[in-house]
């Protein structure tokens, strides 16, 4: 094989979308929100608002269909039907092969969401043995550090920093769905392979991003200089 174009180093995962089946989520939560005020909830407004902070996203939802909602009254709808939806969502393909084979040879690994931790805590309750691997993990809607939320690249620099020994972001792997986190890891200075929804356009991105993916399963980890799986050596 010919050598690898770059040596990742450290890598860090979007947990939403990427790690956990929770976009499907979001979506039958929030179209029940509009539906109540006679509205409709579009790609266009959730791709807008994909890894931003809690607040900052639902300040989108409420600019673009001028609502009568205050965000104080956004969240706890929001919060009120994800309680109930979170706890049991899924994996998405690939995601856990991938996590468990980067840990096994020693890589480091780090989360970087726009959740808060009442979300996450959720979101990977049914999944706490694969999320404890990681070495650290920020969650943007509460973290004091991340100034501004994604697409700005302040989550993955602090994420970068926290795993305490200095990697460079030019050999810094993020992996993300949203269009607003692509955007925000390239804006860090890291590599990006973006896993995007179906319904995004790929052609404002794909230039920027190492890789455009339909799929995790599709990931090869040797190209990127990592530690190949043991059926593709
Ligand atoms: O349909 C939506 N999806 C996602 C979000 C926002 O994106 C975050 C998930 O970001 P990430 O993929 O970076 O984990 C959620 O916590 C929420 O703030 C949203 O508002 N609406
Ligand atoms: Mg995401």
């Amino acid at each position: 094989m010919d050598s690898p174009a770059v040596k990742i180093t450290h890598v860090i995962f979007d947990v939403d979308g990427l790690i956990i089946d929770t976009e499907r989520v979001y979506t039958e939560c929030l179209e029940e929100i509009c539906a109540e005020y006679g509205c409709e909830f579009t790609w266009e407004i959730k791709s807008q608002q994909m890894g931003k902070k809690e607040r900052e996203a639902a300040q989108v939802l409420i600019d673009a269909l001028k609502i009568p909602m205050t965000v104080d009254e956004y969240v706890h709808k929001l919060k009120a039907r994800l309680e109930v939806k979170l706890p049991s969502v899924p994996l998405m393909p690939g995601a856990e092969k991938l996590i468990r084979h980067l840990h096994n040879n020693n890589i480091p690994i780090a989360l970087a969401s726009g959740s808060d931790g009442w979300g996450f805590k959720r979101k990977t309750a049914g999944h706490k043995e694969l999320f404890a691997l990681f070495h650290h993990t920020v969650l943007s809607s509460d973290d004091p550090d991340v100034k501004h939320g994604k697409p700005a690249p302040d989550c993955f620099l602090v994420a970068a920093k926290r795993f305490g020994d200095d990697p460079n972001p030019a050999e810094i792997l993020v992996f993300e769905d949203a269009p607003n986190g692509a955007e925000a890891g390239v804006a860090a200075g890291m590599h990006v392979v973006w896993v995007p929804d179906p319904r995004a356009d790929r052609t404002v991105l794909q230039d920027r991003v190492d890789q455009t993916l339909d799929s995790l399963e599709q990931f090869r980890p040797e190209r990127f200089g990592l530690p190949a799986y043991s059926e593709s050596v």
